[in-house]
């Protein structure tokens, strides 16, 4: 097969993400909670460290969500029924996701009281 050509390898970037938007509730949410971490840099004048610090796990946990939602993806079209291996990948997959939220929260613990408690 050909590589598409670059301006078509980000368009099918941006397909995903809207696909995402779309039908997946979990990244809806996640995405809700990147606007108002945005809103929350911008009123409580976060420092320029602390902001990238915000925005990078906000992204991780977008880009960590759409990579278990492939993987689930992949699981369901190779082998749509019942299986312990498949439970187990899925598991795995979202417990990354879980890892990542757990930290997240840990980080806004860390910068925002700074921010709020002055
Ligand atoms: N084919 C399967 N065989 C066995 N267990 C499965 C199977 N499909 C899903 N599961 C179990 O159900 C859970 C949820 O899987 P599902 O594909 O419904 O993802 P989801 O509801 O979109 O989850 P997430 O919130 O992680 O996106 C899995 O973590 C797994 O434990």
């Amino acid at each position: 097969m050909r590589k598409p050509a670059f301006h078509i390898s980000v368009l099918n970037s941006v397909n995903g993400i809207i696909r995402m938007l779309r039908s997946e509730r979990n990244f809806q949410l996640e995405v809700l909670a990147l606007l108002i971490n945005i809103f929350l840099i911008v009123y409580l004048k976060l420092s320029p460290e602390h902001a990238a610090i915000i925005l990078l796990v906000c992204f991780a946990v977008l880009s960590v969500e759409m990579l278990n939602t492939a993987i689930e993806k992949i699981c369901d079209f190779v082998h749509p029924e019942f299986s312990e291996h498949i439970g187990l990948i899925k598991d795995i997959a979202a417990g990354a996701v879980l890892l990542l939220a757990f930290v997240s929260v840990i980080i806004a613990l860390l910068i925002y009281p700074q921010y709020i408690f002055v």
